[in-house]
């Protein structure tokens, strides 16, 4: 027995392939062996990741090794060497030259990503395949233990449908003209005291802070019929920070990185950003179980306060009614406050420092809103049915998120083999914004399943090829050629304009927003949502657009009627605005600004 013990252990040690008796294998004979396996590899995959295949026709980023492919473009986002949406642009306007898709390889996002930045491939991704692009395993790896594998914003089939039609009950006509309208109006009430106290002290106050403070504020009581107290009418309260908003900053910004960094699930449990960030989500979740607590003991007492108006009931109301446990609420709470506060709040940051840079646009929407909310003693805070009045604010708000969109970059993984036909399925003129520029046809785009499409809509912003030069080109020519080109007008038309020319659609241009009507009326242009795609599009078209636009117009009514806001112009000057890498779009430097009451 010990003898057919010892002969069948070394029979095995010797039965590699090719007679190779591994007891003469020394570590050198190993080590020649994994580079040759190295160079093997290295010989089949010189220019791209080892698992991922090139697609025909579709220019690649550079700077790419073998076997890895671009794994250098996801180290330099990681080190903070580039930023990825400044990064994604810049490529746009190289590789995709002319508005054209362009791919990557690396060992993240299933292998290969395609860019798809034109309404034309990204309604094919999200309206004529939707079924086939899932929000994926991705995702879940980047955000599922923070916002939960259930939460709208990470599931996908029947999960995310289920919530998504049980939440679209508090965002009907009904509940905007009762609940949302009085719950706004009230912190109306209180931004105004708290600007007139400001005023009256001469103090600064951080601008985009009091954004996040009053959609946090309003998005709580009206969803979730919770006092968060983060709005205070005194300016010395605003010094106290609000942990949940510095909690989940930072749980965005490790939830971005994720996305990008594939060694991430490795390094996290050791890491110093690891053991931070689950005291972080532990923090997160603690301050929504308050909030759920508080609700569920209520209604075990029978004084719920779920109301939203006659009858009607809270966002957390019509959740509790599917009889979901503690556990279960956690995700319903934490999406929507997520959803309910950052996108708006970030809009209306980047809304005012374009109304630093062009402070007439601030004097059209103050004349709007006096005209028709009144002004001085006879202002009236802005009301829902107010919206359609005030064209050239909501224009102001809408052209803010062209060009710095609150969701500023997103993606899909295929599920299954696809091919993107872009001309294979319906588009119609609103598809194409006025004066774009025509392209070449689109090349139709091979997609193997488990790949990921990505889209950025600040790049789209930017994107003569998207939104058009508005101008035409003579006139967007400087009197005095230069021989330098910028990419992007180059490659679309061989016109020359001097190196660092902003072409027009990185402009700050309300009008975009505003159709003049033969009656003499304006009215708000509506644009494809693939187009204008700030709110997303297809079936998972932002539930909220409605809310935040009144809540939007609603805040810019409320100080532009009430204030001069001033800004200090030599920090601004020193230190504008930027932002970091996140999953939405923060303004990095927080810029300060003064009020001064109006009388008028
Ligand atoms: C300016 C403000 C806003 C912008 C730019 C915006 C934009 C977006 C975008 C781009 C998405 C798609 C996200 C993704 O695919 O991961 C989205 C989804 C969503 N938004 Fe908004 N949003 C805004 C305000 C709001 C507000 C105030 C709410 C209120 C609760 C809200 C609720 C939602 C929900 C529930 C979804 C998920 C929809 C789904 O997947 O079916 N949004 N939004």
């Amino acid at each position: 027995m010990a003898s057919f013990l010892k002969t069948s252990s070394s029979s095995s040690s010797s039965s590699l392939p090719f007679g190779i008796d591994l007891s003469q294998v020394t570590p050198l004979h190993a080590l020649f062996a994994a580079l040759a396996v190295v160079a093997a590899m290295a010989i089949i995959a010189p220019d791209r990741y080892i698992f991922s295949s090139h697609r025909d026709g579709i220019p690649e980023l550079p700077e790419v090794w073998p076997i890895l492919g671009n794994l250098k473009f996801l180290l330099d986002v990681k080190s903070k060497r580039i930023t990825l949406l400044n990064a994604a642009l810049k490529y746009q306007r190289q590789v995709g030259k002319g508005g054209m898709p362009w791919g990557a390889t690396f060992p993240a996002l299933g292998g290969r990503i395609t860019m798809i930045n034109r309404p034309e491939y990204i309604r094919w991704v999200q309206k004529t395949n939707f079924e086939n692009y899932i929000k994926g395993a991705d995702f879940s790896r980047a955000m599922g233990d923070v916002m939960s594998t259930h939460g709208i914003f990470v599931a996908d089939g029947e999960i995310w449908k289920k919530q998504r039609k049980m939440a679209s009950h508090i965002f009907s006509v009904g509940n905007f003209r009762t609940h949302v309208q009085s719950t706004i109006q009230r912190d109306l009430a209180t931004l105004n005291s708290l600007a007139r106290d400001a005023s009256s002290k001469n103090t600064q106050v951080n601008l985009p802070d009091l954004f996040f403070r009053f959609t946090l504020s309003s998005f709580s009581l009206m969803a979730f019929s919770a006092e968060i107290g983060c709005l205070p009418p005194a300016v010395e309260e605003l010094s106290k920070a609000v942990k949940f908003a510095d909690d989940f900053d930072y749980a965005q910004r490790v939830m971005d990185e994720r996305f990008t960094d594939p060694f991430s699930t490795f390094t996290e449990p050791f890491s110093a950003q690891g053991r931070k960030m689950r005291k972080t989500i532990k923090d997160l979740h603690s301050f929504c179980y308050k909030i759920i607590d508080l609700r569920m003991e209520a209604n075990s007492r029978g004084d719920a306060q779920g109301a939203s108006g006659k009858g009607g009931k809270d966002l957390l109301a019509l959740f509790m009614e599917q009889n979901l446990s503690r556990e279960d609420l956690l995700p319903v709470v934490l999406n929507f406050l997520i959803a309910g506060r950052d996108t708006t709040a970030q809009a209306l940051s980047w809304l005012f420092w374009e109304f630093y840079k062009k402070p007439e646009c601030v004097e059209r929407c103050r004349q709007e809103i006096h005209e028709k909310l009144g002004s001085g003693a006879g202002y009236r805070h802005m009301t829902y049915d107010d919206l359609g009045t005030l064209v050239y604010t909501q224009a102001c708000l809408y052209e803010a998120l062209r060009l710095h969109p609150s969701v500023p970059k997103n993606l899909k993984k295929a599920v299954k083999d696809d091919v993107i036909r872009p001309y294979a399925q319906p588009l119609d003129g609103s598809e194409k914004a006025p004066n774009a520029i025509e392209s070449a046809k689109l090349p139709d785009l091979v997609i193997k399943a488990g790949e990921s499409v990505l889209w950025s809509d600040y790049a789209m912003g930017r994107m003569p090829e998207v939104w058009g030069p508005d101008r035409p080109l003579e006139q967007a020519l400087p009197s005095r050629p230069d021989s330098t080109l910028t990419d992007t007008f180059a490659s679309i038309s061989s016109i020359r304009l001097p190196r660092g020319t902003r072409t027009d659609c990185e402009e700050f241009k309300p009008e975009r927003f505003i159709e003049n009507n033969d009656d003499g009326s304006q009215s708000i242009k509506t644009y494809s949502q693939y187009l204008f795609h700030a709110f997303n599009a297809g079936p998972r078209l932002c539930l909220g657009q409605t809310l935040a636009t009144y809540e939007g117009c609603a805040v810019v009514a409320e100080l532009v009627g009430n204030f001069n806001v001033k800004f200090d112009e030599q920090a601004m000057r020193n230190d504008p605005p930027t932002f970091d890498d996140s999953l939405t779009l923060p303004v990095r430097n927080q810029y300060k600004v003064r009020f001064e009451a109006r009388d008028d």
